[in-house]
């Protein structure tokens, strides 16, 4: 084989998988996106989704700045040499990081120590098994952090909330499945993907469940009773009102797909694997003797690109509802920051700090390294890139699930006299507490749209605590427009408490037997 060719190929399925969403899912969101009311948060959201999208084909730059766990399934004839292609795929990962097309994300699990390469211990996954044909298949999906958090799995019998009791038969499976799309709210950037695997333990299950992710979103089950399952749950999931990024709407669910496995007789596995809807996977076949890809995978059908007109219409509708927009610009006053209410829709100029899980840790027991007085944290990790005369630039920058911060984030705010925080996903009463008793607010941002915040960053000023890897430091930004809804005020109010208890009232009405 020729290795060059080979690394060459694995490298183009790497960029084309991190900046191009696969055609089937792309017909699954302008669908969703057809059945959002204009002027809803959650048509505003989808219009920023698609608008990101366009702007990551534009600029073959990262549609999510969280790249994920780069996971590789190749099928190889008899034969072939795996271990001289394990080495063509790490080589092929390094320069991709180099690139800026994937965000360095391997860490040590003991030290935090970021290997800026995404190489190192287990990373990435490359899982290898023979088949009787003469050519490559190589398939990949890079998933990211967030929704990896919201997959769930049930050991059967169980007791669901809103649902009760689920047994080991078919209707014991669809509770599970409903619960698993209520569980994870909008903090997996709904509306996702799931793929579930039935049976098996608990490795083989989860590894059922992620291999459900490879089918194309069109496909039908070839299964009767699965099939039956998965049409359910398309129906159904959407009724629970959760909506993109969990601001309430008509989609929730984009595709279900269901495979089975045996179990042993003691356990009853459902495995759940969620995916955000910045849904990445290709595949590519490769011809064993050039290394060339042949053909390229999930590419039939018509291809959405989410064009100008579209997107200038967009614009359009965005700029008409300007005059409602609220512009901030640290240092924000307790006063300014009392007035916001859920619902407000803000505008920040100027600066913002980014800061997540090490920071946020950090500074707990830490002096901050700048005055973060009436200052606005974001929680994200970026994908930065340095220019040859030094100079930082930033490549994708959408917000990171804020709920692993709760532990942290009123007592960070109350003690450095933060106002404000970005993400997504929402936090829990603990920050709302705070928010309420030191006058702050959080803000949410759009899920996976980092190319679209991106573009909102106009300069990058400095950086702190770089020892904690590029998505973990402190990059102090200089944004411009930069557009985000207030979902918790200082009032006590939070429209992820009120999603979560609505679509559990939701989920209450899918308890009676139907399988
Ligand atoms: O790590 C990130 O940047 C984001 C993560 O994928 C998340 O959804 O929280
Ligand atoms: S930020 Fe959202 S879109 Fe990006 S990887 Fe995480 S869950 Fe997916």
């Amino acid at each position: 084989m020729n290795i060059e060719k080979f690394q060459e190929s694995m490298y183009k399925l790497i960029v084309e998988t991190s900046t191009k969403l696969p055609r089937d899912v792309r017909r699954a969101i302008k669908t969703a996106k057809e059945r959002e009311s204009a002027g809803t948060r959650s048509a505003m959201s989808l219009a920023t989704i698609t608008n990101n999208i366009k702007m990551a084909d534009d600029n073959v730059s990262p549609i999510c700045q969280d790249t994920g766990l780069p996971t590789f399934k190749i099928k190889t004839p008899v034969g072939a040499n795996q271990l001289v292609m394990k080495e063509a795929i790490k080589n092929a990962i390094a320069q991709a990081t180099k690139d800026g097309k994937l965000r360095p994300n391997s860490v040590d699990s003991l030290t935090g120590e970021n290997s800026g390469d995404n190489l190192g211990g287990g990373t990435p996954v490359i899982k290898f098994e023979q088949w009787e044909k003469d050519y490559i298949d190589a398939r990949l999906i890079l998933k990211g952090g967030g929704c990896e958090n919201k997959n769930i799995q049930y050991s059967l019998p169980c007791e669901l909330d809103g649902l009760g009791r689920a047994g080991r038969d078919l209707d014991g499976i669809r509770k599970c499945i409903m619960h698993s799309v209520y569980q994870a709210q909008g903090q997996g950037c709904s509306a996702g993907f799931i793929g579930v695997g039935i049976g098996g333990d608990r490795s083989s299950g989860y590894d059922l469940a992620k291999e459900q992710l490879f089918r194309s979103v069109e496909d039908v089950n070839p299964n009767e009773d699965l099939h039956k399952l998965e049409e359910y749950v398309m129906n159904h999931a959407n009724e629970l009102g959760i909506g993109t990024m969990g601001f309430g709407g008509e989609t929730t669910l984009l595709g279900c797909k269901v495979g089975v496995m045996n179990r042993i007789p003691a356990s009853f596995f459902v495995s759940v694997a969620y995916n955000c809807w910045a849904f990445r996977r290709l595949g590519v076949a490769v011809n064993p003797e050039t290394g060339e890809i042949n053909e390229w995978m999930y590419q039939e059908g018509e291809n959405i690109d989410f064009g100008a007109t579209e997107a200038e219409k967009e614009t359009a509708a965005a700029a008409e509802t300007k005059s409602e927009v609220i512009t901030l610009q640290a240092p924000i006053t307790e006063d300014q920051i009392r007035s916001l209410k859920v619902g407000d829709v803000v505008q920040i100029n100027g600066r913002m700090y980014t800061g997540r899980d090490a920071i946020h840790h950090h500074l707990m027991e830490h002096d901050a390294p700048v005055d973060l007085n009436g200052q606005v944290i974001y929680h994200c990790g970026p994908v930065m890139l340095k220019d040859g005369e030094g100079n930082w630039h930033v490549k994708a920058a959408g917000p990171t699930t804020s709920i692993r911060e709760e532990p942290y984030q009123g007592d960070i705010m109350k003690k450095f006299g933060i106002r404000a925080v970005i993400g997504k996903g929402g936090m829990g009463p603990k920050t709302l507490a705070a928010l309420k008793e030191h006058g702050g607010v959080y803000l949410n941002a759009i899920g996976g749209a980092a190319q679209y915040y991106a573009d909102c960053i106009k300069a990058v000023e400095g950086v702190d605590l770089m020892e904690f890897g590029i998505p973990e430091a402190m990059w102090h930004l200089k944004v411009e427009g930069f557009t985000a809804v207030v979902t918790m005020d200082s009032h006590g109010n939070s429209l992820h408490a009120d999603v979560d208890k609505s679509s559990l009232e939701k989920l209450a009405m899918f308890k009676e037997r139907v399988f």
